[in-house]
C-alpha cells in the first residue's frame, strides 16, 4: 500500500476538445479527471480545448474528484496562454509536460502566481533530461507549488528509444528512481498510462506492478481502466485490519514509549504505526466516497 495525503488511485486523461467524454468523466468514479490540452488534441483544435478546459472549472459539477488540466509546454506556441488562462480559472492543479530540470519548475510557478493558493503544479517526467535531474526537480517543492509527479511512459519511450514492452523492464529504473525522488521531497508521484486499454489482463499487471513500485496511483486514458485500478490501488480488508491492530497495539499501555513491539507473533516498528496510520487515513477518505 501506498502512502499518500488523499486518495489518488485513478486519474482519467480526457482530450479537453472531446465534449461527450468531458460531460462523461462527471459521472466516472475516477479520483482525478486530467482535461488534455497537449498530445490528445490537434493543432488546429487547441484554442477550443482551452475554452472548454476553463469553462468545465467554471461549471464544475465534478464532486471530490481532482480537476487538473494538462497544459502545453512552455516552450511550445501554445503554453503560456494555456498557463495564463488556468492561472484565471484556478483548477485544483495544472499539470505541465516535458519539464527538464528546476529552472522549468521555477518558469512554471513563475508563469502561476496569480493562480489561487490551492492551485498546484504537477509536472510530467517523461523526457531524458529530467531524469538526470529527478532529486533536484522534486526538491523544488520545498518553495514552489510544485506538489505530484506523473511519468510518461509514452514520450520516455520514444526519447530513449526503447520499446514498451510487457513487465516494463526498460523503465524499472527511471520509475523507482522518481518513486524515490518524489518521496524524498514529499511530492506525490502516480504511474504513467497502459494503451492496452482493451485488454484489462495487461492492465491490471501493470497497475498491481505500479503499486508494488510506490506509486499513488495511475494514469489512464479510458473509463474502463477505472474500476480495476482502485481496485489495486485500494487497501484491502486484510491490509486496513493489520494497520488497525498495529495501532491498537501502540495504544495499548503496556507499550507506552516503546519503538519496537512485538504483535501477533512479528516484530513492529514505529514506522509501522506511521505506515498504519497513513493507510487508514486513506482507506477511511476512500470509504467515505463509496
Ligand atoms: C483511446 C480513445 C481514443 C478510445 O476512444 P473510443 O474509441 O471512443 O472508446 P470507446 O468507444 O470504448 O468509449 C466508450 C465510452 O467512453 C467514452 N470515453 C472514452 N474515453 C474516454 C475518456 N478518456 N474519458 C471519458 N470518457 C471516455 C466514450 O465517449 C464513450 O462514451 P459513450 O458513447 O457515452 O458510452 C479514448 O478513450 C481517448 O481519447 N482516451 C484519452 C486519450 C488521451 O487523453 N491521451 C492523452 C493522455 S495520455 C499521454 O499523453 C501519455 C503521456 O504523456 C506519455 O508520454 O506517456
Ligand atoms: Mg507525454
Amino acid at each position: 500500500m501506498t502512502l499518500a495525503s488523499r486518495p489518488r488511485r485513478s486519474a482519467l486523461y480526457l482530450p479537453a476538445s472531446n465534449a461527450k467524454a468531458l460531460a462523461k468523466a462527471r459521472t466516472l468514479p475516477c479520483d482525478v479527471v486530467i482535461l488534455d490540452l497537449e498530445d490528445a488534441v490537434a493543432p488546429e483544435l487547441k484554442d477550443a480545448a482551452r475554452e472548454a478546459a476553463i469553462a468545465a472549472v467554471f461549471e464544475g459539477g465534478f464532486g471530490e474528484r481532482e480537476l487538473v488540466i494538462r497544459a502545453n509546454a512552455l516552450g511550445t506556441e501554445w503554453g503560456a496562454a494555456d498557463l495564463a488562462a488556468i492561472t484565471a480559472a484556478g483548477p485544483d492543479a495544472v499539470l505541465v509536460p516535458k519539464v527538464s530540470s528546476p529552472a522549468d519548475i521555477r518558469a512554471c510557478d513563475a508563469a502561476l502566481a496569480a493562480a489561487p493558493p490551492h492551485t498546484q503544479l504537477w509536472v510530467m517526467i517523461e523526457t531524458c533530461a529530467s531524469v538526470a535531474q529527478l532529486d533536484a526537480i522534486a526538491a523544488c517543492a520545498a518553495d514552489t507549488r510544485l506538489a505530484l509527479f506523473v511519468m510518461g511512459t509514452n514520450d520516455l519511450a520514444k526519447e530513449m528509444r526503447a520499446r514498451l514492452t510487457p513487465g516494463r523492464a526498460p523503465f524499472l529504473p527511471i520509475l523507482t528512481l522518481t518513486v524515490a525522488a518524489a518521496r524524498a521531497h514529499g511530492v506525490a508521484v502516480l504511474d504513467g498510462v497502459c494503451n492496452e486499454f482493451r485488454d484489462l489482463a495487461v492492465f491490471r499487471a501493470e497497475a498491481e506492478q505500479g503499486l508494488d513500485w510506490g506509486f499513488d496511483g495511475k494514469t489512464l486514458i479510458h473509463p474502463d481502466q477505472i474500476e480495476p485500478c482502485n481496485a489495486v490501488f485500494t487497501p484491502g480488508a486484510a491490509e486496513v485490519a493489520w494497520a488497525q491492530t498495529v495501532v491498537s497495539a501502540f495504544d495499548q499501555p503496556e507499550n507506552a514509549g516503546k519503538g519496537a513491539i512485538k504483535v501477533d507473533g512479528k516484530m513492529v516498528e514505529l514506522l509501522h504505526l506511521e505506515q498504519a496510520r497513513q493507510m487508514l487515513a486513506i482507506a477511511a477518505q476512500i470509504a467515505a466516497r463509496t
